[in-house]
């Protein structure tokens, strides 16, 4: 299996697409690309992710989408079947991990803890999801995790914004940040495209001072 971190594209950057219509996710996600954008993760949070899945991936074939909030075996049959190129889920259960695990695409499934990071390991994945990273430990519990953890790479997810990203990407075991601070509903809701490229770019500059493009 692929890992997340060979077939991301962009800068070490994960931003979230939660959008109501599939014509709103092409709409964002194409803000998304002007502002130097490679990867997005949808989010399965509404009722029209899957089409939002499917329409990004027709309407901007270089961009490499993804689907997060995977919690199920089923959510990760529809996302792969979506379209989806890539999984990510909040949490970790074993009969998940196979489910993810069997979609043969690459993931990044939602850990917190040793526990769940050492559970991850015993199925051979060495990329996860930090989540909630703030919330979780942020840049202190990352750090302590890369001493036990030595060959684990995360993707930190929730609160993350333009303040913290550096020193988030700048952590040798961090091989992308993710989150929502750059599609923030009041810009979607105004559709604000502008200023959502304009936040994707600044992140972009960031994200590429610290990890390769
Ligand atoms: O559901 C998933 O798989 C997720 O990816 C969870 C989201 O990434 C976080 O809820 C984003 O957190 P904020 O950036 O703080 O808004």
């Amino acid at each position: 299996m692929m890992t997340l971190s060979s077939v991301v594209r962009g800068p070490a950057l994960l931003p979230i697409i939660q959008a109501d219509t599939p014509t709103q996710a092409v709409q964002i996600a194409t803000a998304l690309q002007q502002g130097g954008i490679g990867s997005v993760e949808v989010v399965l949070r509404t009722q029209q992710a899957l089409g939002a899945i499917t329409a990004i991936r027709s309407a901007l074939p270089e961009l490499l989408v993804g689907a997060g909030t995977i919690l199920s075996a089923a959510d990760a049959k529809a996302a792969t079947a979506a379209g989806a190129q890539f999984l990510v889920s909040p949490a970790s259960t074993p009969h998940l991990l196979e489910a993810m695990l069997a979609t043969g695409v690459p993931i990044a499934p939602g850990v917190a803890t040793p526990s769940e990071i050492a559970m991850a390991c015993e199925f051979g994945l060495t990329e996860v999801k930090f989540f909630p990273a703030h919330l979780s430990g942020g840049i202190a519990m990352l750090k302590a995790l890369s001493g036990v953890f030595q060959q684990v790479r995360f993707c930190p997810t929730g609160g993350i914004n333009q303040q913290n990203l550096a020193d988030f990407i700048a952590l040798p075991n961090v091989f992308v940040a993710g989150g929502s601070w750059l599609t923030p509903d009041k810009l979607v809701h105004t559709q604000d495209w502008a200023q959502i490229s304009a936040l994707a770019e600044q992140a972009t500059v960031l994200a590429n001072q610290y990890k390769a493009a």
